[in-house]
């Protein structure tokens, strides 16, 4: 085990192509006949954002949860420039790891500031530095300031997510994973909220990892596109590349969106002819 004083993020981490490593990734439950992931190799790029993108069950979130020890796998190795996670405690590993819970993760009881703070207390900074990060934090997420003393649940669901993303950065992780972090919000939230995290993404020069089931918001966010069936990668391509993928199922899903967007303006000009 390596000290508390280990950064696994090399100063000079954005010199390497390659960031994140899952080496043949296998995970079977006690519980579960056949595992729910299987074989999963994936090499993740500095500053790339990915979304892992499959139906419900088919093992995004198991996925996600290995990069940051949340889920041990039952075989295979999982690399962080070029060091093994399993060789760091989970503690220093997600000081380096955002991670954004579905729903919002928040805890009820704790205000806002006290979400928001969590990760540097246990990281033991001053409580200056603690307040001065909280409202830069709030600042980046575009909240009001006087939220810090609410409670979760006095905010709407799009306030709340905002306020998981920002505890998520808290601490300025190089890496942010994201589990369906829009999943519960209202379409124009969504497509808004959307947008801003990628350009956090950007300011922030984050390697993101989103899990989604929402084909639109993969296509609309993410560089590059996995897709999971069955808990194995069914498809891996840039997202620019969408339309020019051959295999069948990719097609057709990848057209769902087109489709729809076109169907849904047809029907609103004959309407309106009507
Ligand atoms: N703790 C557990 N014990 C046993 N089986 C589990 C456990 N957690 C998840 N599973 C099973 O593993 C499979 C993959 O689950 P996972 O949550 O990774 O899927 P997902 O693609 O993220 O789904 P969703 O989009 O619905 O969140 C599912 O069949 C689920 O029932």
């Amino acid at each position: 085990m390596l000290d508390n004083n280990f950064h696994f993020v090399p100063p000079n981490f954005k010199a390497r192509i390659l960031l994140i490593e899952l080496d043949h990734i296998s995970k079977r439950y006690q519980s579960s006949v056949d595992p729910v992931i299987n074989d999963v190799s994936l090499s993740i790029a500095t500053e790339s954002f990915i979304a892992l993108l499959g139906a419900s069950g088919s093992g995004k979130t198991t996925i996600l949860k290995t990069i940051n020890q949340l889920i041990q796998p039952s075989s295979g190795e999982i690399r962080i420039n070029g060091i093994p996670t399993s060789s760091l405690s989970p503690p220093i590993l997600r000081r380096g790891i955002g991670y954004v819970f579905q729903g919002s993760g928040l805890f009820p009881h704790l205000s806002i500031s006290e979400n928001i703070g969590i990760t540097p207390t246990l990281l033991g900074w001053s409580q200056h530095k603690i307040k001065q990060r909280i409202e830069e934090l709030l600042k980046m997420v575009e909240l009001p300031q006087h939220f810090e003393s609410r409670l979760p649940h006095q905010l709407s669901g799009g306030q709340q997510q905002r306020v998981a993303i920002a505890r998520a950065l808290a601490a300025s992780p190089p890496i942010l994973l994201m589990d369906e972090p829009f999943g519960a919000l209202d379409p124009i939230t969504r497509d808004s909220l959307g947008r801003e995290c990628r350009a956090l993404h950007e300011r922030l020069k984050l390697t993101t990892v989103m899990v989604t089931h929402d084909i639109q918001e993969a296509l609309l966010l993410a560089d590059r596109i996995i897709i999971i069936k069955a808990g194995q990668i069914m498809a891996d391509f840039p997202s620019h590349l969408a339309l020019e993928q051959t295999n069948t199922d990719v097609q057709a899903m990848m057209d769902v969106p087109l489709r729809q967007a076109k169907q849904l303006q047809e029907m609103l000009k004959a309407k309106a002819h009507e």
